[in-house]
């Protein structure tokens, strides 16, 4: 697989990291308009790093886009004349619909909306994927590389906004909870790095919990919730405090501001 991630930023560099660490390209293309700071992944035999997207599209038959929204139509024109019909058109790019992208490139291409999160630099991203029509034919490739990444999951692409905010948000979401959970704990008289450690692991845990279980959460709740205890205790409390409630608020201001936003 020849894969080019066209504006290695933030995002870009985690999806690089990820296919590289599982082998999943031959090749790897790495764009940036001024590539000193990506220089680490020189280190990989199968990258080539270059502010000259059309060398790498050239030389790539997966093109993986990753640059800020407002960069994205000027890019994709500049790129038009060399695009082939084998070339697989993947967006990581928030509000950017398919719609808009065919208007550029045409309806005759491979396009794949994609919304993975920052965890693929740890091959633990969760990723939604929706595809143009023609797309349909690459989801599968689609998927391959993205579970090499995590997991993923095909969704209608009016539900991409919403998986934004839940899976890509809402990794800094869930590290506010760690964060808490730290102060907690620190409160508590642990040392910061103890509590810090205590509180990732206990997250870490509670997730494998449900993953390998396939349990409800309110199923593992009950487990260590000793009736009259201290765990019923601080339940009843963060909920009278509205942690629910705050959570489920906080996603729908989210999801508002992200259907604000206009590319
Ligand atoms: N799923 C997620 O967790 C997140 C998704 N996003 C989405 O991912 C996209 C990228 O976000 P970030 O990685 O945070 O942005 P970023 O700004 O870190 O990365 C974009 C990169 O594109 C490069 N670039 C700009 N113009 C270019 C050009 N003409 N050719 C080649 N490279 C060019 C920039 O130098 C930069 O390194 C955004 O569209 C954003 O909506 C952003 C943050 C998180
Ligand atoms: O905060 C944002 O708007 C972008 C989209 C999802 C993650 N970062």
């Amino acid at each position: 697989m020849k894969a080019a991630i066209i504006g290695a930023g933030s995002l870009g560099q985690s999806i690089a990291k990820g296919l590289l660490k599982n082998k999943v390209v031959s090749s790897l293309y790495l764009t940036k308009r001024n590539t000193n700071s990506i220089a680490d992944f020189n280190a990989y035999d199968e990258v080539v790093l270059t502010s000259d997207n059309e060398e790498a599209v050239k030389n790539s038959d997966i093109l993986i886009f990753a640059v800020q929204p407002r960069h994205l139509e000027q890019i994709l024109k500049n790129l038009k004349p060399l695009l082939n019909e084998n070339h697989v058109i993947i967006t990581v790019i928030t509000g950017f619909s398919i719609e808009k992208i065919e208007a550029i490139i045409g309806v005759d291409r491979f396009i794949i909306r994609s919304m993975p999160n920052t965890a693929a630099a740890v091959g633990q991203s969760m990723t939604c994927l929706s595809p143009n029509t023609k797309g349909k034919e690459k989801i599968a490739l689609a998927k391959t590389i993205f579970n090499s990444l995590g997991q993923s999951l095909e969704i209608p692409e009016d539900q991409l906004q919403a998986a934004t905010v839940i899976c890509a948000s809402g990794i800094a979401f869930w590290m506010r909870l760690i964060r808490a959970t730290t102060q907690g704990a620190i409160q508590l008289g642990f040392e910061a790095d103890e509590a810090h450690k205590l509180a990732m692991q206990t997250c870490f845990g509670a997730a494998s919990l449900l993953k390998e279980s396939g349990n409800h959460p309110e199923a593992e709740i009950d487990r260590v919730t000793t009736p009259g205890g201290c765990t019923i205790e601080g339940l009843n409390e963060m909920e009278h405090q509205g942690l629910s409630s705050s959570l489920i608020k906080g996603i729908n201001k989210s999801f508002d501001k992200i259907n604000q936003i206009k590319n």
